[in-house]
C-alpha cells in the first residue's frame, strides 16, 4: 500500500511547538510579526499567501501585508525594503519570487537585512546552507523537504536522493541539506539528457521533484517502492492545485508520496512560522 505522506501531521508537531515559542515572546513584549512583499497578483504568490496569513493567525503571528503595482520600479522596492529593515515591529520579511523582469532580483536579495531573511534569499543564509552552519535560514521549501522526510522515519544516510531541478529556493539547498544527512546526490536540470534522467529517476531512493512543470514527472521515468517529494504548485486553469509529478500514474509504484496540496506547501508555511518565531527570539 502506497503511504501519502500528508503535510499535515507534520506541520501540526511542528505547529505545537512554535505555538509554545510566540507564547513565551508574547510573555516578554515581543509580537513576531511577518512582513510579505508581494507585486501584481500572480496567483502561486497568492496560494503561499493565504497558507501563511491563515497559518500566522492559527500561532497568534501578525502579517503585514505590502502589495505593490508589479510596475514599481527597482528603487521604489529598494526603499520599500529599507523601510521594512529599519522597521523594529517586523521580524521578518518574505517577497515573493520570481521578481517581474525589469528587477534585478539580485539587487533586491542583497537590500534585504540577513537578519529579516527567513526564507533564505541573502547571500548569508545561502552560505549558512552550504556551510552547514546556522547562519541566517534555510530557504522554507528545501527545509520542509527534509522535514517530512524526517518526520515520517525516512533516515537519508547512505540513500539515493535524486533531486530534479536546480533554482536557489529549491534544488541546490534541498541537495546541501540531503547532503549533510549523508545521502548520495544526484541533481538533474533542462539540460540532463532523456536517457539520464530515466537512468537516475530509475535507480534513486527518494526523489525530489521541483522542476515546475505540472504533472510532469511520470511513472515511466522512475523505479518501484522510491519515496516521492513532490515540490511543485501549478495552478491549472480552474484554479485547482497539482505537483511536477504526475500523482495518479506514480502513485501505482511508489512507497510514499507527497499530495498537491496538502503536501510540501502545507509544510513550507509552518516552516516560515518558525522562522519567524526565531527571527524575533533572535532580534
Ligand atoms: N511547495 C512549495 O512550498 C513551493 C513550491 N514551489 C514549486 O516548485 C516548483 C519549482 O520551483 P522553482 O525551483 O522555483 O522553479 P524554477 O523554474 O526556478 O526551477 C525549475 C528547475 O527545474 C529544472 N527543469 C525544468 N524543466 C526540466 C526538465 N524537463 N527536466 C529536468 N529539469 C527541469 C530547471 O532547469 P534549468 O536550471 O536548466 O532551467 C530548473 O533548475 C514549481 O512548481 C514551484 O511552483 C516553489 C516554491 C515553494
Ligand atoms: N520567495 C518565495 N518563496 C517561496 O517559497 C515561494 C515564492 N517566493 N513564490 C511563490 C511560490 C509558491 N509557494 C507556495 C507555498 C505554499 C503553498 C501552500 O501553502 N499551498 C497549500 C494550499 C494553499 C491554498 O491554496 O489554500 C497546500 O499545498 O496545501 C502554495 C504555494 C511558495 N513560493
Amino acid at each position: 500500500m502506497t503511504k501519502i505522506l500528508k503535510g499535515k501531521s507534520v506541520a501540526n508537531s511542528l505547529m505545537k511547538k512554535i505555538s509554545e515559542k510566540v507564547k513565551e515572546l508574547k510573555a516578554k513584549g515581543v509580537f513576531p510579526t511577518l512582513a510579505i512583499v508581494r507585486l501584481g497578483d500572480n496567483p502561486q504568490d497568492i496560494s503561499y499567501e493565504r497558507g501563511a496569513v491563515k497559518r500566522a493567525f492559527q500561532l497568534g503571528i501578525t502579517v503585514r501585508q505590502f502589495v505593490y503595482d508589479e510596475k514599481i520600479s527597482q528603487g521604489e522596492l529598494i526603499e520599500e525594503i529599507q523601510r521594512l529593515n529599519d522597521d523594529s515591529h517586523i521580524h521578518g520579511v518574505l517577497i515573493f519570487r520570481p521578481l517581474p523582469g525589469h528587477i534585478n532580483e539580485s539587487e533586491i536579495c542583497s537590500a534585504l537585512s540577513p537578519a529579516k531573511d527567513v526564507d533564505g534569499i541573502t547571500s548569508g543564509s545561502m552560505a549558512g546552507v552550504f556551510m552547514d552552519s546556522d547562519i541566517g535560514f534555510p530557504p522554507c521549501t528545501a527545509e520542509a523537504c527534509m522535514e517530512i522526510l524526517d518526520h515520517y522515519g525516512y533516515d537519508l544516510e547512505g540513500k539515493r536522493v535524486l533531486v530534479m531541478g536546480r533554482s536557489l529556493v529549491i534544488g541546490k539547498p534541498a541537495a546541501m541539506m540531503a547532503m549533510r544527512r549523508n545521502a548520495t546526490v544526484s541533481v538533474c536540470h533542462s539540460r540532463t539528457s532523456n536517457e539520464d534522467l530515466r537512468k537516475l529517476g530509475q535507480n534513486a531512493d527518494i526523489v525530489i521533484a521541483a522542476v515546475g512543470k505540472a504533472c510532469m514527472i511520470k511513472s515511466g521515468w522512475l523505479g518501484k517502492g522510491q519515496v516521492i517529494i513532490d515540490v511543485g504548485i501549478n495552478v491549472k486553469e480552474d484554479g485547482s492545485l497539482c505537483g511536477d509529478v504526475d500523482f495518479d500514474e506514480v502513485y501505482e509504484i511508489a512507497s510514499a508520496i507527497t499530495p498537491v496540496p496538502g503536501g510540501v506547501g502545507s509544510v513550507t508555511t509552518a516552516i516560515l512560522m518558525k522562522h519567524v518565531a526565531e527571527a524575533a527570539e533572535k532580534q
